[in-house]
């Protein structure tokens, strides 16, 4: 279900209060695809991403949510009976960054209520008390964050007019302020069931990757096992992922983590809707 009937600034969508307090979502896309992803990687999972992000990664493979967000404004109802219409018992609620939406703790109740597993991607800045399976926690490291040289790329079917350094000066000064909340990933692991899912760029990545969790375990009530950390080769087609993946296998057997394959890549490169 293709939804993105508009573009909205993306400061609106990050702030503007009147829309995030409503029981309407910003739906980028709404589909039935693999989870491609993490633990539950193969799981025939409906996604349902949500427009609107705090942080512009320069790699974000859901351009159209961050660095240029489109959507339609849905309601509750719409949104859960296009999720019944498929036959699934995984729902994955993604972004953009859902956790900004006030109104996915609705969403995400009556996921619930209606018995569905949810699995919520989040970049681990924002919190929110809600009915959430699996909390699939993405925190950005340094190599994320846009610069001149790491601008937002194109995608390799020439969708959308992006620019090389598209609010590039803007965002990177506050993708950098923004990309770690250590409060925020505390409450996050300490409520819910867990994967810590790094995208990693090459080598230089694992010392942040490793301060990052001795800070976390520090600050946090719960244990981090090495089961739960999961390293991700950075790439939005399948050019890119043959330059990281062999090189992030790698890292995480030097490191005892996991390795988390992009199968939807795998299988359909940079497809919208997959
Ligand atoms: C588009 S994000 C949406 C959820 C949330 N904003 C986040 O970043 O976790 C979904 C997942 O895609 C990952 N991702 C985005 N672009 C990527 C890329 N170029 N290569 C690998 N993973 C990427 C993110 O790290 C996250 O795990
Ligand atoms: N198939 C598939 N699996 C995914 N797992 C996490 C995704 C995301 O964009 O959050 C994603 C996605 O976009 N597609
Ligand atoms: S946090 Fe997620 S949605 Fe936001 S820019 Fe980064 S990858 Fe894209
Ligand atoms: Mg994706």
């Amino acid at each position: 279900m293709p939804v993105s009937d508009s573009v909205d600034r993306s400061d609106e969508l990050v702030a503007d209060r009147s829309n995030a307090t409503s029981d309407r979502l910003p739906i980028n896309e709404l589909f039935y695809s693999l989870q491609g992803e993490g633990v539950l990687a193969g799981v025939p999972s409906v996604f349902v991403r949500t427009s609107g992000c705090n942080l512009r990664c320069w790699f974000c493979d859901s351009y159209h949510t961050s660095w240029e967000p489109t959507h339609a404004w849905l309601g509750l109802e719409e949104v859960l009976a296009e999720v019944e219409s498929y036959d699934a018992d995984h729902v994955v609620l993604t972004g953009g960054e859902p956790l900004l939406q006030e109104a996915c703790v609705d969403l995400l109740e009556a996921l619930d209520e209606r018995g569905y597993h949810t699995t919520v991607e989040t970049n681990g800045t924002i919190y929110r008390d809600a009915p959430i399976d699996l909390a699939s926690i993405s925190p950005k490291l340094r190599t994320s964050t846009p610069t001149a040289e790491r601008a937002p790329a194109r995608a390799t079917d020439g969708r959308g007019e992006r620019t090389p350094d598209a609010g590039t000066n803007e965002w990177a000064d506050r993708h950098e302020d923004d990309r770690i909340d250590l409060a925020a990933l505390s409450a996050l692991i300490e409520r819910y069931e867990f994967q810590l899912k790094f995208v990693v760029t090459g080598d230089d990545d694992l010392a942040e990757i490793l301060a990052l969790l001795d800070a976390l375990e520090d600050a946090a009530d719960a244990g981090i096992r090495s089961d739960d950390i999961l390293l991700m080769p950075e790439g939005a087609n399948r050019q890119r992922l043959a330059e990281t993946r062999e090189r992030t296998a790698e890292l995480a057997m030097e490191h005892g983590f996991r390795y988390t394959p992009r199968l939807h890549v795998d299988l359909w490169n940079d497809a919208p809707e997959t």
